[in-house]
């Protein structure tokens, strides 16, 4: 627990689920997305380099699992703003005992919830509503040359998404099935 974000822990090391705590009054409420002090005492490492907007439009849609490739591993926030997304982490560490494991959570605007996802994993996420509205902040500035992903719907990850796969860019539905001698990460 921090000042300002009830922090729950998951099965696989390092991925926090926090939420926010919410300072309410007749005219509404404030919560803090991002604090560089309670973050840090929690494990985020670096500065915000980004913030990003994402907006899917509808339903069933994914977009994933993105990461970047060091020197370019980033530690994200991920909020959702408006409409409900299953957020999902697969841990690439090299040499993590949850290796390939996954944690996946429902973030809202109304759970008010954020996933803190260190470097080392593959982000991705599917709409369980239309109109999502997300935000994202970023250890590390964007590089397109330090892309990676894999695809949502392989079989080594077993992501059980609870609606029909949707709307993939062509780009996530032409990742490549995971080798078997696929090791991930180095750190
Ligand atoms: C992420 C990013 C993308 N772009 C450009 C690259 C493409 O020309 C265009 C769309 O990118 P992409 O199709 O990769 O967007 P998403 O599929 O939403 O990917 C994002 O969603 C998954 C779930 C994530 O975790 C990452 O934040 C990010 O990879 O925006 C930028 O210019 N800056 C950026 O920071």
């Amino acid at each position: 627990m921090t000042a300002r974000f009830d922090v729950e822990t998951t099965p696989i090391e390092g991925l926090l689920i926090l939420k926010r705590r919410r300072i309410a009054d007749e005219r509404g409420h404030i919560s803090r997305l991002f604090c560089g002090e309670e973050l840090a005492e929690i494990g985020w490492r670096g500065p915000v380099a980004q913030v990003n907007e994402s907006v899917s439009h509808f339903a069933g849609t994914v977009r994933g699992m993105h990461f970047q490739t060091p020197p370019f591993g980033e530690f994200k926030l991920v909020t959702c703003l408006a409409g409900r997304i299953l957020d999902v982490a697969v841990d690439l560490r090299h040499g993590s005992p949850t290796f390939l494991e996954h944690v996946a959570v429902e973030l809202s605007a109304d759970n008010a919830c954020s996933f803190l996802i260190p470097k080392g994993f593959a982000h991705g996420f599917q709409a369980l509503s239309d109109d999502v509205r997300m935000i994202y902040a970023h250890s590390a500035p964007y590089r397109a040359e330090a892309e990676g992903g894999l695809s949502p719907t392989d079989p080594r990850l077993a992501i059980a998404w609870p609606l029909p796969v949707a709307h993939l860019s062509p780009r996530d539905a032409g990742h490549p099935p995971l080798g078997t001698d696929y090791r991930g990460l180095a750190a």
